[in-house]
């Protein structure tokens, strides 16, 4: 079932200011949708209105081609997944399974083969007789999955389900609730402020801040054309160098930029990978030169500081025999897709792209 926004907007009673405004966006059914963004950008609220928990203060909602606007939660038919897992303590895993389905009285031996059928499914089906107690963080969120699709919900929300395991099993259960999603097949909604865990478990992910959309697209497409310097900055690991172009940085991008593309230009944007060192001392071709000044190695990952033209960047491909120690400019080239020039209003001018699909 696809979710769609149409102008929707969002003010808390106590307040007047809109914490969402005209927000319009299109979730396509049947895949796996994160939103994404920093702490108060508005995912909860977003995740909110979608469940019926909030009623927008403007716009519509529409699941498929129904208005769901002024139908609240039960009756839109939701499975909700929450950070705290929610699961009833004095109840048995099957139990726990069992209880939406209890509640809408469906006859024991469907109630009891449905709930087996997703323990199967969310690998618990050896805790049945447990409480919740007795299970580790990753069995209780598997639990709570498999109560929220026990109803066969129409769209199955998540908010927040990793932040309380710990790194080794968030990216377990990451991959777990991307293989249940493609085995269901059911339409989920998946909120994170972590943009490693939505680059690996979307099919596309909304970048959200300050209750506005940034950028609304597959991960790919948004690791390789961020929408604005916001996006660029918030995707990608080690974080994005960026630099105030001065006119040295200008000089070197003459011969491959468009002049008026360059005059707008006011800020660099240069992901650590794209920054490689090379050999040539030909600076008429390589116009790229930066001072070393500090290497760091952790593990199999090895960053490097460059001053280029004053400002220091970081770069993940040079390795320990690139490292000089001394003051003498090194040559590097940028990967062609790897650098970004953005306009005073921090939106991307370079490379140019395809026009953005619309997304409603
Ligand atoms: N019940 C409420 N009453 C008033 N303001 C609220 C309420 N709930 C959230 N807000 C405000 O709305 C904004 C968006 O909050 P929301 O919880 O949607 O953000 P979020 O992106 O989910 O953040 P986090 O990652 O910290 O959970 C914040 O400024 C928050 O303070």
């Amino acid at each position: 079932m696809d979710v769609r926004f149409e102008h929707v907007s969002l003010a808390y009673a106590n307040k007047q200011t809109n914490i969402l405004t005209d927000i319009n966006f299109k979730i396509p059914a049947g895949q796996l949708t994160c939103l994404l963004g920093p702490s108060g950008c508005g995912k909860s609220t977003t995740l909110n209105l979608i469940s019926g928990l909030l009623e927008p203060t403007k716009g519509q909602i529409f699941f498929g081609d129904k208005d769901v606007t002024r139908l609240d939660a039960l009756e839109r038919k939701v499975g909700m997944v929450f950070q705290s897992y929610a699961l009833y303590p004095h109840m048995t895993v099957l139990e726990n399974i069992c209880f939406p389905l209890r509640m809408a009285k469906m006859a024991k031996a469907e109630m009891l083969k449905r709930a087996t059928e997703l323990a199967q499914l969310v690998h618990v089906d050896a805790e049945l007789t447990k409480k919740p107690g007795e299970l580790s963080g990753g069995q209780q969120q598997r639990v709570a999955i498999a109560r929220a699709l026990a109803k066969s919900p129409s769209i199955l929300l998540l908010d927040e389900p990793l932040s309380n395991l710990d790194a080794r099993l968030r990216v377990e259960m990451r991959d777990e609730i991307r293989r249940i999603q493609k085995e269901t097949g059911v339409t989920t909604i998946f909120v994170t402020h972590d943009q490693d865990e939505a680059m690996h478990i979307a099919d596309q992910i909304m970048i959200l801040n300050n209750g506005t959309i940034q950028q609304f697209a597959a991960p790919n497409t948004i690791y390789a054309q961020p929408q604005n310097l916001f996006v660029a900055k918030f995707i990608g690991n080690p974080v994005i160098n960026t630099i105030a172009l001065n006119d040295h940085h200008r000089t070197d991008f003459v011969k491959l930029v468009p002049k008026d593309i360059l005059a707008k230009a006011t800020t660099l944007a240069i992901r650590a990978e794209s920054i490689v060192p090379i050999n040539s001392v030909d600076t008429l071709t390589h116009p790229f030169s930066g001072i070393q000044l500090e290497t760091y190695q952790f593990g199999p990952e090895v960053t490097t500081q460059i001053a280029y033209h004053g400002v220091p960047i970081t770069s993940n491909q040079f390795n320990t025999h690139t490292w000089v120690n001394n003051q003498h400019p090194i040559p590097f080239e940028l990967h062609k897709n790897g650098y970004f020039l953005c306009d005073s209003n921090d939106n991307v001018i370079w490379p140019l792209k395809e026009p953005l699909v619309v997304t409603r």
